[in-house]
């Protein structure tokens, strides 16, 4: 234990100004910690948790909510150069919450642990069942515009009202959809909050159990939560020490239900001290004076001028063109001048309100040969063969998953589609998952000759991965899997060249890279790495980024920077969108002009 005076000056290598250290050393109670764009939000909270360490507090009994992975690793990161230590409850909010449904699910009825998380594609599928089973006529329903509905009930503090208040069909369509994804075994990524807040409503042990697990909850950017976000982390930080961070003026997800009222419900609800950071380190004067502008105008938000004592003025220029295409030609040229004098392209971004002026700026870009990359590329996680080892991963340490299992059965020779079937048809006949009707199908006889051969092969490499588990490592297991399943041979099958196979070869490299970086950081939990990988797969995005320009929507820009930044399509009705609040509107822009960073 030290004296906190001590603490600060023995822990932390770079300056902290007298607003930072405030908020590190604040321990008296609920806190809020207002703080615009780089005036050091992640710098403060990894101080505060090192401090925290250093005053004697374990560890463990620290939880660090993001809202990205990005978010998460960066804290990590950071926390491991103060303090030495890797901490595991630094986690995102779904990452938390799929992490005490795996231990806790069972108490809801009709639930069990082995769940799939499952993606956009196989939820969109479901949901068409789910109408399909009503003898509704799917023609006359907007499948995007009930996903959009269900997402919105599933985000707010009372469903259950906000469902009543829907009314009409989506009701039936809204419990047929639940139903029939609890019956196949999943849950969907708005599930992993809305059925956590239903667990602790209806089981109060559960809340005290899993609130007992912390002493201190820290929140970064509070402002990306929606109402049932914020009602759990509530319900967790009630009598605990609970910091959060956040900046209304970078709420800009209300498409998805975030909304910076949660700081308003937050001070109402904790009457936390309130710091504010306002000394901004990575903005150039230009665009801060810019920002400040551009924001004040928002009526309903937290004071809170950003300044720089930093001597880089910086540049900001506005300008208009005729029309988009000779926009995006002026912007290409641009690039290319900074390239030639040695800008790097991956500081260069552009960012616009709709994906199709990026598309504009892409064909600029490409007509002068400028390597460029968009958001919204092809993700990691669908590409064949990462999905069938994480398919794989997923059948040996949760074989109760079918869906995990169905992707699994095409890897093995000997297995057609017409098995499957029957295997399919035996679990729905049985209610039981695929594993079982498996199972079942080779001890009750119900196949034979080649196919029961093919069936009892399958269930035998399963088996011999899942008795090596707490052997090893998450990566080793996958090239174990890779072995057993001899995957290299299967893909020589199904590939056209040796560049191919190598291309794909280096992808599940890459994903045992991300496994053994994952035990680094959250220990050697093949099911926790599982969920991880679900919810980075719904989130979206590449983990390693191409080289090029990057082109970004300016919802995607948010917590990145850049040298040079581009925000091009500045247009009445396109932004501000004709369908948006002109508030969060502005909070847009305000988010694509502060991505600047100083060198
Ligand atoms: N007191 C300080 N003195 C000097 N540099 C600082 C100080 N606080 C933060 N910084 C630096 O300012 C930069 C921005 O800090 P940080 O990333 O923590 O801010 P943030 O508010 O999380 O940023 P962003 O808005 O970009 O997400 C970092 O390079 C950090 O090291």
């Amino acid at each position: 234990m030290c004296e906190r005076g001590d603490t600060l000056e023995s822990l932390n290598p770079e300056q902290l100004n007298p607003e930072q250290k405030e908020a590190v050393l604040f321990r008296g109670g609920p806190l809020l910690i207002l703080a615009g764009p780089g005036t050091g939000k992640t710098h403060t909270i990894a101080n505060r948790i090192a401090a925290l360490i250093h005053e004697g507090e374990d560890p463990e009994k620290i939880l660090a909510i993001t809202f990205t992975n990005k978010g998460a690793q960066e804290m990590r990161d950071r926390i491991l150069a103060l303090t030495g230590k890797r901490l595991t409850w630094i986690r995102t909010i779904h990452g938390t919450c799929a992490q005490i449904l795996r231990l806790h699910i069972h108490k809801l009825p009709g639930y069990s642990e082995g769940f799939t998380i499952a993606s956009t594609e196989q939820a969109n599928k479901i949901l068409k069942e789910a109408i399909h089973g009503l003898n509704i006529n799917e023609t006359a329903v907007d499948l995007a515009d009930l996903s959009r509905k269900a997402a919105r009930v599933k985000a707010q503090e009372n469903p259950g009202e906000a469902l009543v208040r829907e009314g009409g069909d989506f009701v039936r369509i809204f419990n047929a959809y639940q139903e029939r994804m609890r019956t196949l075994g999943c849950i969907d990524f708005n599930d992993l909050v809305y059925l956590t807040l239903r667990l602790f409503n209806e089981d109060a042990g559960t809340l005290s159990e899993v609130r007992s697990l912390w002493r201190h909850l820290i929140v970064d950017e509070i402002q990306d939560c929606d109402f049932a976000q914020y009602t759990l982390i509530s319900l967790l930080g009630k009598e605990r020490g609970i910091a959060v961070v956040g900046d209304d003026d970078q709420s800009i997800y209300s498409f998805r239900s975030a909304t910076p009222e949660v700081l308003r419900r937050f001070v109402d609800d904790f009457s936390p001290e309130v710091i504010t950071l306002r000394e901004s380190f990575r903005l150039p004067k230009a665009v801060i004076a810019a920002a400040n502008n551009l924001i004040k105008n928002n009526r309903s938000r937290f004071q809170k001028e950003i300044y720089s004592v930093r001597k880089v003025e910086g540049a900001l220029a506005v300008l208009g063109f005729g029309s988009e295409v000779e926009e995006a030609d002026f912007v290409a040229r641009e690039i290319q001048a900074l390239v030639r004098s040695d800008t790097p392209l991956e500081q260069i971004a552009i960012l616009a309100r709709r994906h199709v002026q990026l598309a504009t700026v892409e064909t600029a870009l490409k007509r002068l040969k400028i390597p460029c990359r968009k958001t919204g590329d092809r993700s990691f996680y669908e590409i064949r063969e990462v999905r069938d080892m994480l398919a794989l991963m997923t059948a040996v340490a949760l074989p109760e998953n079918t869906p995990a299992l169905e992707r699994v059965l095409k890897l093995e020779p000997g297995i057609t589609s017409r098995l499957v079937d029957v295997l399919e048809d035996l679990a729905e006949r049985e209610e039981v998952s695929l594993y079982h009707a498996a199972e079942m199908a080779v001890d009750n006889g119900y196949v034979d000759g080649e196919a029961r051969d093919a069936l009892l092969r399958l269930l035998a490499r399963l088996d011999r991965l899942r008795s090596r588990i707490s052997d090893l490592c998450i990566s080793d297991l996958m090239r174990a899997a890779s072995v057993e399943f001899r995957y290299t041979q299967y893909l020589q099958k199904i590939c056209r060249s040796k560049e191919d196979i190598d291309k794909r070869i280096g992808h599940l490299r890459e994903l045992a890279q991300m496994a053994d970086q994952f035990e680094l950081n959250a220990g050697p939990n093949v099911v926790n790495f599982i969920n991880e990988m679900a919810i980075a797969a719904i989130l979206g995005g590449s983990p390693k980024e191409k080289e090029g320009a990057r082109l970004i929507t300016l919802h995607g820009a948010k917590g990145l920077e850049f040298r040079v930044v581009f925000v091009v399509g500045v247009l009445q009705g396109t932004l501000p969108h004709v369908r948006g609040t002109v508030e969060e509107e502005r909070r847009l822009m305000y988010v694509g002009i502060v991505r600047r960073e100083v060198a």
